[in-house]
């Protein structure tokens, strides 16, 4: 690992849900596997009153996580607890930062930290604009002194317009390397190790296109409801929540062409690249290739409109599924399957390769063709499915998988992506980040299918009961393929 220097990170919206869920429990696991500099700070930062001890105790003290999983390690809670600030913001984002400002110079002369810090907005997105501008206005984005970096949550606009305008304004107060927009997805072990499985193995890469692989399946299933989010949930919806984001980049990492470099802009530019060759809707495309869909109440469960924060007349998806293309040399003609949705039978997020016949069936029965399914979460693995002769007389054929479960790689448990996320941005690596560009060209193919979901009377929103694998038209949307089932087998 690299050092990593000395620093300050600075959580606006200290008081909220993801800090305490995510952000802290993160650095905590950061802190005991040694990982943070040896002069580190997390200053925290909302309009909430309050002194260092009471955050200390908000995030610690009362954290469900410090209370199921870290009673035991109190030298490591105390010393990490000592790194822990709050600024008090005044009554809101508005007012003039130049306390904060006078905390952090404080801070690092105290601490003997230079003055390179973090600032990652945790906030409801529509203030980001405006703490990138308190900022700027008191001289906290200058870099004369030590680096300045700015880590955004999503969601990172609403659509295309508001992306461009979010971008833009950001814009006018870092450079664009001094952002990291967060994916979460990308922290993920099993969704970095779509990279290494298709660029460190020459078996697969050879076949990884259109000649070999006859369709690309992803599956995005929770089944959980919209529990307490139902308010937010309610204005984004399945597309927009997960879509346009999490999975639009598990697809460009496995449609992308080989980066000449395992780094930051080699990444990010082969995963540009490839979303700019997605082929563009048309009305009759999106009515054929799209499918939306709401839970419905079934075996105890409620449905989406009985939840909590949402309206009764909720027109919001809950379930997506779409087939799309690309249009280049690797996959002209390979459809994409995803569909993501909650309320579905399992927790699960698998990539499955289905490779093409081979040109003859020479053998007994039907032949099966070969899969190759990545499962990104939970029992992180990856499966190969293929042919094998059953034994004894004639040629009949059987599929039988061979499977490697990523925790036998080693004893460590999978860290969580936030921590990995954490730690890159503190080293300064942003390979594991996107791009304003790829976040807007995600926009781009988005909008038009979200845009007909609003105004074309043709296109139903389904229903599903709670519990079940989703509407029949998603089944149609296959043709002749089937979605696999996730719980059929267990790697
Ligand atoms: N929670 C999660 O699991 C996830 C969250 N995110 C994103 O991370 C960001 C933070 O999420 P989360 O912590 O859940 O959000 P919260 O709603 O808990 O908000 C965080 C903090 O922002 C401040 N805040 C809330 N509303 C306003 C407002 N209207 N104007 C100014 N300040 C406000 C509050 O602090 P105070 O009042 O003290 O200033 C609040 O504690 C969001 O952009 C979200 O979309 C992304 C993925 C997952
Ligand atoms: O970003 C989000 O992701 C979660 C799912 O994340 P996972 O890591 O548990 O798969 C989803 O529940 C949430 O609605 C969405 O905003």
């Amino acid at each position: 690992m690299n050092k990593i220097d000395d620093q300050i990170l600075v959580i606006f919206g200290a008081s909220g849900d993801l800090t305490a869920r995510k952000l802290i429990p993160a650095l905590y696991h950061l802190c005991k596997g040694e990982y943070l500099p040896k002069n580190f700070i997390v200053l925290g930062a909302s309009r909430t009153d309050m002194t260092d001890e009471e955050f200390r105790n908000r995030v610690i003290t009362e954290s469900k996580f410090f209370k199921d999983e870290h009673k035991s390690d109190k030298a490591c809670m105390e010393d990490f607890a000592s790194k822990l600030f709050y600024q008090d913001l005044g009554g809101d984002y508005n007012s003039s930062y130049e306390p904060v400002k006078q905390r952090l110079l404080e801070l690092s002369k105290e601490h003997d930290i230079p003055e390179n810090y973090i600032f990652y907005l945790s906030t409801p997105p529509s203030i980001y604009i405006n703490i990138a501008n308190n900022l700027s206005a008191v001289g906290l984005t200058d870099q004369s002194n030590g680096w300045k970096r700015l880590v955004v949550e999503k969601p990172f606009g609403y659509d295309l317009k508001s992306a461009k305008k979010l971008n833009k304004g950001l814009l006018k107060c870092f450079n664009e390397h001094q952002i990291y927009r967060i994916d979460h997805y990308l922290g993920k072990e099993t969704v970095q190790n779509l990279l290494v499985t298709r660029f460190s193995n020459s078996i697969f890469e050879p076949l990884w296109n259109k000649n070999y692989i006859s369709h690309v399946e992803i599956t995005n299933a929770e089944s959980e409801g919209v529990g307490s989010r139902g308010g937010y949930y309610d204005g984004s919806g399945a597309f927009r929540d997960m879509f346009q984001n999490h999975l639009m980049q598990i697809v460009s990492l496995v449609a992308m062409e080989p980066p000449y470099a395992i780094e930051a802009n080699a990444i990010r530019e082969e995963k540009l690249k490839v979303l700019k060759c997605l082929k563009g809707w048309t009305p009759s495309r999106i009515r054929r290739n799209t499918v939306r869909a709401q839970y419905a109440a079934n075996d105890g469960m409620k449905g989406y409109k009985e939840e909590d924060g949402v309206p009764e007349k909720s027109k919001t998806e809950t379930y997506a599924a779409i087939k799309f293309y690309f249009e280049n040399w690797r996959w002209e003609k390979v459809p994409f399957f995803v569909r993501t949705a909650k309320r579905m039978p399992a927790k699960v997020t698998e990539v499955i390769v289905h490779f093409k016949p081979s040109p003859k069936n020479l053998f007994d029965g039907k032949q099966e063709n070969n899969k190759l399914i990545i499962r990104i979460q939970p029992n992180e693995g990856i499966m190969l499915n293929f042919g094998m002769k059953l034994p004894g007389q004639g040629f009949s054929v059987e599929n039988v998988d061979m499977d490697f479960n990523y925790s036998d790689l080693s004893e460590d448990d999978v860290p969580e992506a936030y921590e990995r996320l954490l730690l890159d941005v503190m080293q300064g690596d942003a390979t594991l980040y996107a791009l304003g560009a790829e976040v807007e060209e995600a926009w781009a193919f988005v909008d038009p299918v979200l845009e007909a979901w609003k105004n074309d009377k043709d296109i139903e929103l389904h229903q599903y009961k709670a519990g079940t694998w989703g509407p029949k038209a998603a089944d149609k949307l296959l043709g002749k393929f089937d979605w696999r089932d996730p719980t059929e087998d267990n790697i």
